[in-house]
């Protein structure tokens, strides 16, 4: 079975790959000073209570966070005798390659999300990742990362208010009633939860100026069906997007071929 890792700047989850479906998927908060004994504690007790059967022979990361890579390569080699493919290395091969600037790296979670995107939807594709950054990754016809668009995501926009404002509270994403907040919690989550919804619409609408054929536009990310209720923002939303990718690279160098 394939062991799957994402490790995003706020959150890492780790996925099994039976070959068909996913057995389980955990979350843990991204610390760079987690051990790979400590993922395993972690991960086995996991296993053992959700009674997942797990023979792991094969693994994959993508990691946003360099040094967390170190860990999770020992955590494989250790623990469940793999050398773990790592997206972005030059040793983890791509369906296509991405056309940006010299010298420049997409972040891995992009590099996955683009070849999950065209592997379902085809090119001429928007995918929009609601992380700890807000990403859209601009696919062209062929299946080419070709750019996008970093925007802060929403929980870092909630905090930045919180942080420099000292009268403003913490406060969690929702959808709010209205636009006109009447408290300063109601405030803050229309500033945020509209701003948002016109950040969306604004940007999708750039890139489609910007292109000279029809976009269609998918979504991923823990929030992205609250910004996709009653906005009709997204042709689909699809929360398990990055784990099809990494399945999909992996296949991709071992057999050559993603289908
Ligand atoms: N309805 C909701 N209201 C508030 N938070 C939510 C809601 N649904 C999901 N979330 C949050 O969204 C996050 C899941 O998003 P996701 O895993 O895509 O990104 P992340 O882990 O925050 O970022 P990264 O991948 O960059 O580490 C979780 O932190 C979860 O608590
Ligand atoms: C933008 C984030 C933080 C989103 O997770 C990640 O993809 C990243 O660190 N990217 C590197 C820069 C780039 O993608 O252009
Ligand atoms: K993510």
């Amino acid at each position: 079975m394939l062991l799957c890792i994402d490790c995003g700047n706020t959150n890492t989850v780790f996925s099994i790959w039976d070959g068909s479906s996913f057995r389980a998927t955990w979350r843990i908060a991204t610390d760079h000073r987690r051990t790979a004994d400590e993922y395993f504690v972690w991960l086995s007790s996991l296993m053992m209570l959700t009674k997942v059967e797990a023979q792991i022979s094969d693994a994959i990361i993508s990691s946003t966070v360099p040094r967390v890579v170190f860990n999770l390569r020992v955590l494989c080699n250790r623990y469940f005798d793999c050398r773990p493919l790592v997206v972005g290395k030059p040793d983890c091969a791509l369906p296509v390659a991405p056309r940006v600037d010299q010298g420049t790296t997409v972040g891995p979670d992009r590099l996955v999300n683009t070849v999950a995107g065209f592997d379902r939807h085809g090119g001429d594709l928007i995918v929009v990742d609601f992380g700890t950054a807000t990403t859209f990754d601009v696919i062209d016809h062929d299946g080419a990362y070709i750019g996008g668009v970093i925007a802060p995501g929403v929980n870092l926009s909630l905090e930045a208010l919180h942080m420099a404002a000292a009268a403003l509270p913490h406060v969690d994403i929702t959808k709010p009633q209205a636009a006109i907040g009447t408290n300063t919690v109601t405030c803050i989550q229309s500033g945020v939860y509209f701003g948002y919804i016109g950040l969306v619409e604004g940007i999708v609408r750039q890139i489609r100026i910007e292109r000279d054929r029809p976009m269609k536009v998918i979504a991923t990310g823990g929030l992205a069906a609250l910004f996709d209720q009653g906005f009709d923002l997204f042709a689909s939303v699809e929360d398990d997007l990055t784990m099809h990718g990494l399945v999909l690279i992996h296949r991709f160098n071992h057999k050559g071929q993603v289908a």
